[in-house]
């Protein structure tokens, strides 16, 4: 099959939306959020012009789960991989879809991501190529949670120090597909909040009966962690994050924030009514109520409600079914790609939150991530080294001492934008440990996020690793590939990638606060492999000499 370049113009804008029948400021592209899906064939070159129509915002927007191989400049990560764009710019990104699946897109400038600034990417094999599953249809559905405030209003209360640190507090409702349903009457008379508004009836997922449905449900909430469910429906879980998974039945699937999934469902209910798509907030002890869609059996009416009540789903403090369904990811027979058998290094992460100078931070080995005002990808490549620190952030931690079961002893952490550098080709292993937070008896689920690579998913497990005796239960069998996993509370996961794609990579959490507050940590390979840079990407921090005429 021949490869295409496909070519889209997009605007960005702040417009007055409803998408929980809220009025709120929404960040938009091309008038929508979520913005329109990109559709391609494996091979294909996008290419996005992006026109930053904000008034007073910069914008940056990343490829979730594109590895931006030879392109590592169109990755999006603002302060990363390049300078924001700036209002009034116009800015063209360009990569290849490499690899056939789900992918996502979203702002990775400041919050801006829990304000609507994202979409889906969808690759399909080249023509002529068929899934190694069957279905009839395929469908496509993004879960958000959505907060009434806007995303500037909760960064200055994260930034904020002292008693005036402001945590963003649990989402005003969930969004499935860009639309829910807040209760207006909790808010007596208010002009802002019309349950009539076109902008917040269900979405509806119309299906025939006896069909099967490829579904590709996505996460890309700002905080929650959540289970998805079809009422009265089972679900097959075939694809996570474009690899291919040894099937598996769930009634309820779990998804954290920058996963995706693929699941079939067969439409063989009763198909004279219809039934609640439902999603809801495990892992934090939520006030936020259901989110809700409608699966839809023709010909019903698609705004018909179900005569049933929502079911409400899994209790949210329950990790056991959690870590089971972690566990239960695993390649696909026939195409398993073998991880290499040894790491040439091991980086251990332990995740706490800390404070630093009084204000809350989050921090990997003590040390939370400070963005600098170069890019790294440009400071590397033109060996501006001095604009940040050269120092080697910490591979580990005080393993023999300390105890992740308790509050940090000693909260107060160091921030830093020092960044670790990895030998090209080698093969790197990362213990992500969780521990417990400043509260005492918490530990919360963070989803953890690689950009430029997937890596193998080799372990889960509770509590605190041990460096001889799991590595010995990793899985280097079947081992799922993943670019986004989760790290359970008070546990551990254990991941292994090969640093083989010249650039600069994020290794986050997927949570908007937390890498706000400094949860992530970056990795250089390969940097003289890397190609010239366009000067497009530059033009803040010291790479300003380099656009002057
Ligand atoms: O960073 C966080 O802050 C809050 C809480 O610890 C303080 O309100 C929370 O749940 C986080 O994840």
């Amino acid at each position: 099959a021949e490869s295409r370049t496909l070519y889209y113009k997009w605007e960005v804008k702040s417009e007055l939306k409803s998408p929980d029948c809220f009025k709120k400021l929404t960040l938009t592209i091309n008038g929508r959020s979520p913005g329109p899906t990109i559709y391609a064939h494996q091979g294909d070159t996008v290419i996005v012009e992006l026109k930053n129509s904000f008034v007073t915002e910069n914008v940056a927007i990343h490829w979730h789960g594109i590895r931006q191989i030879g392109t590592p400049w169109s990755d999006g990560t603002e302060g990363v991989t390049q300078c924001p764009v700036l209002p009034g710019e116009t800015f063209k990104y360009q990569f290849v879809v490499d690899r056939p699946g789900t992918y996502l897109y979203h702002a990775h400038y400041g919050m801006q991501r829990e304000d609507g600034l994202f979409g889906s990417i969808v690759v399909w094999l080249p023509e002529g190529q068929t899934e190694p599953f069957a279905y009839d249809h395929d469908r496509n559905l993004i879960l958000t949670d959505w907060y009434h405030k806007s995303s500037h209003e909760h960064s200055a209360g994260l930034a904020a120090a002292g008693s005036a640190f402001t945590w963003v507090g649990e989402p005003d409702s969930l969004l499935i597909q860009g639309r829910g349903r807040f209760n207006c009457s909790r808010l007596g008379a208010s002009a802002t909040c019309n349950s009539s508004s076109p902008d917040c009836v269900l979405y509806p997922i119309t299906v025939v009966p006896g069909r099967t449905y490829r579904l590709r449900v996505s996460s890309l909430t700002s905080l929650s962690a959540l289970s998805f469910q079809i009422e009265g429906h089972t679900m097959t879980v075939v694809e996570a994050d474009g690899h291919y998974v040894e099937p598996f039945q769930v009634s309820n699937l779990f998804i954290y924030s920058g996963e995706t999934y693929s699941v079939l469902i067969k439409a063989d209910q009763n198909p004279s009514r219809n039934y609640w798509i439902t999603t809801n907030v495990v892992s934090r002890n939520s006030t936020t109520p259901l989110g809700l869609a409608i699966f839809n059996y023709y010909p019903n009416h698609q705004r018909k409600f179900p005569p049933t009540t929502p079911p409400a789903g899994p209790a949210w403090n329950a990790v056991a079914p959690r870590l089971a369904q972690s566990h239960a990811i695993k390649a696909r027979q026939g195409f398993i790609h073998p991880p290499p058998k040894a790491a040439d290094k091991v980086i251990v992460l332990l995740n706490t939150q800390n404070t630093v100078n009084g204000r809350r931070r989050w921090s990997l080995n003590n040390v939370s991530f400070n963005m600098p005002h170069t890019p790294y990808l440009i400071a590397l490549k033109n060996n501006l080294l001095h604009t940040f620190s050269q120092a080697k952030p910490p591979t580990g931690y005080d393993f023999k001492n300390y105890n992740i079961f308790v509050p940090p002893p000693n909260p107060e952490a160091t921030v830093s934008d020092a960044i670790y550098r990895l030998d090209f080709n080698s093969t790197v292993d990362i213990i992500l440990q969780n521990a417990n937070m400043m509260a005492l008896n918490t530990s919360e689920t963070h989803p953890w996020h690689l950009h430029g690579h997937d890596f193998w998913v080799l372990g889960y497990g509770e509590g605190k690793f041990d460096m001889f005796k799991d590595p010995s239960k990793y899985n280097l069998v079947n081992p799922i590939m993943k670019n986004t996993v989760p790290l359970h509370p008070f546990g551990w996961t254990a991941l292994r990638f090969v640093a083989d794609n010249p650039g600069v990579w994020a290794f986050h959490c997927h949570i908007d606060a937390h890498f706000f507050m400094g949860m992530g940590v970056v990795f250089e390979e390969g940097i003289e492999k890397v190609q010239k840079l366009p000067t497009s990407i530059m033009g803040c921090g010291e790479s300003k000499r380099f656009i002057r005429p």
